[in-house]
């Protein structure tokens, strides 16, 4: 039967990147991207000039990414927690998943990750109840765009945020979230800053959005 794009690409990593070498997995991912397949990962250029100095300067202790896709972010951001920090991962294509465990087991980060397979409507309102978390230090938003705004009144509503809690939205630009970037950039409860880039492994234009919330 064929293959799929990330079948594919953890097949690059299994060949080209070092068990245990979250560095390699990251580079093994964006070589496959540039090189075989365009594919959804936030990137090389977005991810080391503004995902990975944002969690090395938010320094985290419990982190909530929105999509895992294939686990090249949660790989990245994995690899810049402090010890103990613990890093939840919501993907509910199980196919993905699947992907995304074992590039996430190669990467040897697996004991600071906890991907749950579900759906973000559904497993936000149960953070507390379920994993214990009070409160998120740092959020990364990429999955669909049209889930960004309803997910994050959803955080506000269930008290995950506290003051200081950061949020973190990839394509902002492209594909864009102008419902997200309207509530956040107006809202008084945010202090937002535009992070302009490209989009992964294109010169078109992308960036995040770095938003702060207030409490
Ligand atoms: O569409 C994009 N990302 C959506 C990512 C989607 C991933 O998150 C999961 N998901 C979705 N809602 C979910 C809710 N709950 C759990 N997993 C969920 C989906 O199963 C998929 O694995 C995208 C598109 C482009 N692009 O150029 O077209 C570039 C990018 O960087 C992108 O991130
Ligand atoms: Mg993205």
């Amino acid at each position: 039967t064929q293959s799929t794009r990330p079948q594919r690409l953890l097949a690059a990593v299994h060949k080209k990147a070092t068990r245990g070498n979250p560095r390699s997995v990251v580079k093994a991912i964006d070589e496959f991207c540039n090189q075989n397949e365009w594919a959804m990962n936030v990137g090389n250029e977005k991810g080391s000039e503004i995902l990975d100095s944002v969690v090395s300067e938010t320094n985290p202790g419990c982190v909530l990414e929105l999509g895992t896709y294939c686990g090249y972010s949660t790989v990245r951001i994995a690899s810049l927690l402090p010890p103990h920090a613990q890093l939840i991962t919501l993907e509910f294509n199980p196919d993905n998943a699947a992907v995304a465990r074992q590039v996430i087991a190669w990467a040897g980060v697996a004991e600071k990750v906890r991907l749950v397979e579900g759906e973000s409507g559904e497993w936000i309102p149960k953070m507390k109840e379920q994993f214990g978390v009070k409160t998120f230090d740092l959020v990364f938003l990429d999955h669909w765009k049209n889930r960004y705004l309803l997910d994050t009144k959803l955080m506000e509503e269930c008290g995950l945020l506290k003051k200081g809690s950061v949020l973190l939205a990839d394509n902002v630009v492209c594909p864009g979230a102008p419902d997200y970037l309207e509530y956040i950039r107006n809202s008084p409860q945010y202090k937002s800053q535009f992070f302009k880039s490209h989009l992964e492994y294109t010169k078109a234009e992308d960036g995040l959005e770095k938003s702060v919330f207030l409490g």
